[in-house]
Formats: structure tokens, C-alpha cells, sequence
């Protein structure tokens, strides 16, 4: 006798609703799937972003009582959410702010509650979220808020994974924001969840310094010296394979990353535009350090092409993909 596993369900959030994320959602709702694709959205959108892409869609209210059932193509199911005022594609309205965190709230709070097995998230513009007056800085400190535990943002495309000590802060902060608590504990987590996330029995991780040529001995900054190296030092003798704290400029080179299985970059555009240089339109955010499994996109809300039918559809695709793998496996 065979046993079938279950369908995963994953939610799916588009994001700004005058980005490109609602057309995302249809286009990817054009395929059929291994799993049961929860939108969390307007309906009224999606019905009419599809007649401007002229892509059938038929919508189902989602019911939780129901089974999973694999996603085909035409069809999506979609757990309601209400907009404040009609959406015109490219057009940011901090009235819908509101709008855009309850999508990331419902769909969280469904995978706390193992609802759904994981939540993909589409693009949001934190700046009209902030001009609503809301605070808010990204999804990753957004869903910690709502799960507890120390996000870590992780980007990975085939070939290299980089990960952020410090996530969305101005330049002017990320010095202060380096501390030995705050790196201990990223490194904790990254360890950890490339062991038990990813199946590397020994990940190798490569650490960025923070300063240029990683502080040249202490004449371009202390912070390798002082934090940085200690941190490092400690978790060594426990075990840990850490390289570092190299300068940022060579450690991105096929030298250092061909036996490397992540970077430790600390701050984000130390970092993310390496990544994205090699990988944009197939790779994923993912959160680590959370209770719930959640990924993304690599990229934003791109409202100049918002319901031209020219939006990218990897990044999507490679986000359910890795989710799909971290929640089945
Ligand atoms: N996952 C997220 O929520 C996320 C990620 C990155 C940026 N953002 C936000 O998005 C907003 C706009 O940011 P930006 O202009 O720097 O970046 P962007 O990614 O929106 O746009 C950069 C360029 O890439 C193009 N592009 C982006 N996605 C594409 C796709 N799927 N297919 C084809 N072309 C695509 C755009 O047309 C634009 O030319 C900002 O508010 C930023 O914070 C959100
Ligand atoms: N740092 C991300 C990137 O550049 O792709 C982006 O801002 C999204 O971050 P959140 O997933 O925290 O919203």
C-alpha cells in the first residue's frame, strides 16, 4: 500500500498592489502546481489585473476546512483581504498601506497556527508603508515582530548564499549595530540552519570585515579587531568552520567562494548587489531564525511594469521552489 503525502498549502502574498506582485501571483496561477497556492489578497484585484494581462482566472474563496488540493492551472485560491481604495497599476497609495501589512499579518499568523506550511512573499514598498506613518523596515523585522526570534536575511542563488549581520538600516547605524551579541547570534543561527535547513553537515561560512580591506590592521577601522575576530575566535574553538573577517572587495571572488557555503556580509549593500549581480530573476530571500518558514523574491515592486505583462516570473518561481523543499523535506 502506497501513502500519499499531504499537498503542502503555502501562502502567497503579492505585496504593493500597484507593483508587479498581483501579476506575478496570475501568472504563476497559469501552471499547475505541487502544492495548494493560497493568495492573500483582493479578489477584486486579481480579477482585474488579470483582464489587463488578458490571463483567464477563475477564484475560489479559500475554506481552511477543506484539504489541500494541488494548484491548476487557471484557478487560484484566495483568502480575501479588503482594499481601502481602488488600485491603478503603478501608482503607490498610502491609503492601501494598511492593506499590505494585513496580507503578511494573516499570512504569518496562518503559519504560526500551521494553517499553511510556509508564506512566499511578493514586493512591497516599505516607503509608502512608512509615508501611511507605520512603521515598518522589510518583511524580515516585520514577521519577526509578529513570531519572535532574531530574523536573519539570507539570499541564495545557485552558486552562493549570502547572509546579513545587519539588515535594513542607514549606513550611518550599521557601525554601532555590529556588536558582539548581535553577531554571535547571527552566526549561531546561520550555522544552525545550514546544518538543519540545508543538510550541510559542516557549512563553511566566509566573513566579511566591515571596513575597507577589513580594517587594514586596525588603521581603517577597529571593528574587525575589536568585535569582529573575537566573535569569530570563539565559535572556532567550538567547532565552527568561520573564515574571516576577509575584505569584502576579494572574498566575492572564485577563490574564496568556490569551497564556501555562505558569506556573512555585514550590511546590506555589502553584500545583496554581489548577489544580485550573479543571480537577479533566480534567487531567493529567505528568513532564518524564525519559527515559520518564509521566503521571497530578490526583487521589488518594479511599478514601471506593473500590468504590462513583462514582469519576470523566476525569482517567484525559485521562492516557492525553496520553500516547497524546506517545508517538505
Ligand atoms: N521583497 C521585497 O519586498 C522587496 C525587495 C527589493 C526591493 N523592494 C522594494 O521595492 C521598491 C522598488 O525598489 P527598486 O526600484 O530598487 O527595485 P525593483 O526591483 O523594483 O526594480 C529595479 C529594476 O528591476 C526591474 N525589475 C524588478 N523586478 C522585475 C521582474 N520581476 N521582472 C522584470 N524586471 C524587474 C524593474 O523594472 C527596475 O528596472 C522599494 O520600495 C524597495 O524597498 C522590495
Ligand atoms: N533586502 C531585500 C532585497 O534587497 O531583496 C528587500 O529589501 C526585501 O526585504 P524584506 O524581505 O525584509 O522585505
Amino acid at each position: 500500500m502506497t501513502t500519499r503525502l499531504p499537498v503542502p498549502r503555502i501562502a502567497l502574498t503579492p505585496g504593493e498592489p500597484a507593483g508587479i506582485g498581483p501579476d506575478l501571483c496570475i501568472q504563476l496561477a497559469q501552471q499547475d502546481l505541487p502544492c495548494e497556492i493560497i493568495v492573500i489578497a483582493s479578489p477584486q484585484l486579481l480579477e482585474e489585473r488579470a483582464g489587463q494581462l488578458g490571463l483567464p482566472l477563475q477564484i475560489t474563496e479559500f475554506d481552511s476546512a477543506m484539504p489541500a488540493t494541488a494548484q491548476t492551472a487557471g484557478r487560484l485560491t484566495v483568502l480575501p483581504v479588503e482594499l481601502a481604495e481602488p488600485v491603478r497599476c503603478g501608482q503607490l497609495n498610502a491609503a492601501n498601506s494598511r492593506y499590505v501589512l494585513k496580507t503578511i499579518t494573516k499570512a504569518t499568523k496562518g503559519c504560526m497556527d500551521a494553517v499553511f506550511d510556509a508564506m512566499v512573499t511578493g514586493p512591497v514598498h516599505k516607503g509608502i508603508i512608512n509615508d501611511a506613518g507605520l512603521p515598518f523596515s522589510g518583511h524580515t523585522e516585520f514577521i519577526a515582530g509578529i513570531t519572535g526570534g532574531h530574523p536573519v536575511m539570507m539570499l541564495a542563488t545557485p552558486g552562493l548564499r549570502v547572509a546579513l549581520a545587519t539588515t535594513h538600516l542607514p549606513l550611518s547605524e550599521v557601525s554601532q549595530a555590529i556588536t558582539h551579541t548581535r553577531l554571535r547570534t547571527v552566526i549561531r543561527i546561520l550555522d544552525h540552519e545550514l546544518r538543519s535547513r540545508f543538510g550541510i553537515a559542516h557549512p563553511k561560512i566566509l566573513v566579511c570585515g566591515l571596513n575597507p580591506h577589513a580594517g587594514e590592521n586596525g588603521h581603517l577601522g577597529r571593528e574587525e579587531i575589536d568585535i569582529i575576530e573575537p566573535v569569530l575566535d570563539t565559535f572556532r574553538k567550538q567547532g565552527l568552520n568561520l573564515h574571516g573577517p576577509l575584505p569584502a572587495d576579494t572574498l566575492f571572488t572564485e577563490k574564496y567562494l568556490a569551497t564556501a557555503d555562505a558569506v556573512l556580509a555585514m550590511y546590506h549593500d555589502q553584500g545583496l548587489p554581489v548577489l544580485k549581480h550573479m543571480g537577479f530573476g533566480q534567487a531567493v530571500n529567505i528568513t532564518l531564525g524564525l519559527p515559520i518558514i518564509r521566503t521571497s523574491v530578490d526583487h521589488g515592486t518594479a511599478l514601471d511594469l506593473a500590468g504590462s505583462g513583462k514582469a519576470d516570473l523566476g525569482s517567484l518561481q525559485f521562492a516557492l521552489q525553496t520553500a516547497l523543499t524546506m517545508a517538505t523535506q
